[in-house]
């Protein structure tokens, strides 16, 4: 069974935790994709979504999906999306799609996160994907100061402009033993706009994709 194969039994699996007449949170890259094109087949059961970046909204609008905004939203019962990593906690590295900001903000309103994933996702100890983080554009250098300290080497995404029209520093060789306490760090540093690691929001639900099927884990 080839990776996207395994993506899309993930997140055609997902479409069981969507609430009929109800608002879904939509996440951003390939997995999600596939979240995207199975929910096209229930759109006339939910009222619409809200998308966490525009190229996930742009899918959701081309399957005549109805899209809402953030703002307009106080009850969210279920955001699905994918990670670039997770951990046996469901603690996460997300943003490899640059995405983590308005992802952190979905999901941060919605009461259940459904993460979807093929197995190599899944790992010990998270920081072997380079830790994307947003940044101010004039704060990159001081950001990258700063995270050199903790013990990381800072890469620019070269020509790569997020949605918010920040740019994107990818962190590799971060020791990432405690994910949430690195989180809260990471929040405190002036110039980030968002990290990558969802820890004090992990997912509720992992829905891992393997070559024997798809396993459901709640996080406990
Ligand atoms: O910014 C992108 C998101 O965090 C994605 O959910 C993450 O990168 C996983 O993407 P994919 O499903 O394409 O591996």
């Amino acid at each position: 069974m080839t990776q996207d194969e395994l993506k899309q039994q993930a997140a055609l699996r997902a479409l069981d935790h969507v609430i009929e007449g109800s608002i879904v949170g939509v996440g951003t890259g390939s997995t999600a994709n596939f979240f995207i094109d199975g929910l096209a087949g229930m759109k006339d059961r939910i009222i619409g979504a809200v998308a966490s970046s525009e190229a996930s909204a742009r899918r959701l609008a081309g399957h005549g999906i109805r899209l809402f905004d953030m703002n307009e939203v106080d009850d969210l019962p279920v955001y699905v999306d994918g990670a670039d990593e997770i951990d046996a906690s469901l603690a996460m590295i997300k943003g490899g799609g640059g995405a983590q900001t308005r992802e952190k903000i979905v999901a941060a309103v919605a009461r259940k996160f459904v993460c979807i994933c093929d197995a190599s996702k899944k790992v010990e100890r998270l920081g072997r994907f380079p830790l994307p983080i947003e940044v101010i554009p004039m704060a990159r250098a001081q950001v990258a100061r700063q995270l050199t300290l903790l013990g990381g080497r800072p890469v620019l995404r070269e020509g790569f402009v997020t949605d918010n029209g920040n740019q994107i520093l990818d962190i590799h060789g971060l020791d990432i033993a405690d994910p949430a306490g690195l989180e809260i760090q990471l929040d405190g540093i002036v110039g980030i706009v968002t990290s990558g690691l969802f820890a004090k929001r992990g997912a509720d639900v992992l829905l891992l994709a393997t070559p024997t099927g798809v396993q459901s884990i709640e996080r406990s």
